[in-house]
């Protein structure tokens, strides 16, 4: 059964900026999917489309469906899209945690669409609801430090946290986007085993975006890799060669060898197109939540 159908779907931020030519994919239930590709190729934006934080381009005949509910068409959100996005877990840098609430607190948020609003914002949940959370914190390894601020954390472990918000939540989608950028390899490696033991034990859907191909190659079986806002290769990982990363990178096939280290793959990466600022101007759009 596909889990997630996108269709058609264009994306434009200006005029000039084309970030989704037309992009169709299916994910089926259970799959581990990476989402490869340089930077700037709409790894991030596609993402964004699939939880509705971003639309596409009006009058396009695009749709994006989860679990067969529309989460947009033709650049309009769907009127129901905050029941589909409650089965939407996202591990998203940008709005993870929230800092000055305790680690206990940001995993019990997860479960805030089964939770009256006025519960919540008085901060009362019940025993079970801390059990439920406190268990998720076993799954990710974090129980120990349930009573600390989330900003005490270290980058590794906030994402681990927001695996857990995502399994209080029940999600039955996880979008984990770039969750190891920029952490060393043994917090990498927690967070993909964590990743790939949701995935295999509890059978939830997991798409995440790498820069690694390495890593790519070690947890998920299927690859979908981005190039200009277009599929250019959506298999199994195994059947990723030399050539088609070279060509996807931009390098010779003997410079770049899937067997690189992922340090190495990331310096023969070309720049980004537009480099830190569009991190930055990501950061800004990201708290008006809809482009
Ligand atoms: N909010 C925005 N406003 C304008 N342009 C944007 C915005 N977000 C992304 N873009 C542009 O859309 C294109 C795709 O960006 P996106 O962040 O999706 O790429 P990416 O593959 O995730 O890159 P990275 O690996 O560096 O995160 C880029 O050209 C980027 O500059």
């Amino acid at each position: 059964m596909s889990i997630i159908e996108i269709t058609g779907v264009k994306k434009h931020f200006t005029k000039e900026v084309c970030a989704l030519k037309h992009v169709d994919l299916s994910i089926k239930q259970g799959e581990m999917v990476a989402l490869i590709g340089p930077s700037g190729s709409g790894k991030s934006t596609l993402m964004r489309h699939i939880s509705g934080l971003t639309l596409a381009d009006k009058h396009s005949d695009s749709c994006i469906k989860v679990l067969g509910n529309t989460i947009q068409q033709r650049g309009k959100l769907d009127k129901h899209v905050r029941t589909s996005r409650s089965q939407i877990g996202n591990v998203f840098q940008q709005f993870n945690l929230v800092s000055r609430l305790s680690v206990l607190t940001n995993v019990m948020i997860g479960g805030l669409s089964r939770i009256p609003t006025y519960r919540s914002l008085l901060g009362w949940f019940t025993a079970e609801e801390k059990h439920m959370a406190l268990e998720a914190l076993e799954r990710v390894g974090l129980k120990n430090v349930a009573l600390k601020r989330a900003s005490e954390l270290s980058g590794g472990q906030q994402q681990r946290v927001a695996i857990a918000r995502a399994l209080m939540q029940k999600a039955k989608v996880i979008l984990a986007d770039e969750p190891i950028a920029s952490l060393d390899p043994e917090s990498s490696r927690l967070i993909m085993q964590t990743l790939k033991d949701i995935n295999e034990k509890d059978g939830i859907t997991v798409v995440v975006t790498l820069h690694q191909v390495d890593y790519a190659q070690k947890y998920c079986e299927r690859a979908v890799a981005l190039q200009d806002g277009e599929v250019f290769f959506d298999n199994l990982i195994h059947h990723l060669n030399e050539e088609n990363l070279a060509s996807l990178y931009g390098s010779q096939p003997e410079e770049l060898s899937i067997n690189d280290s992922s340090q190495t793959i990331l310096n023969k990466m070309p720049l980004p197109k537009n480099g830190r600022i569009t991190t930055e101007i990501n950061h800004a759009t990201h708290h008006s939540l809809i482009n």
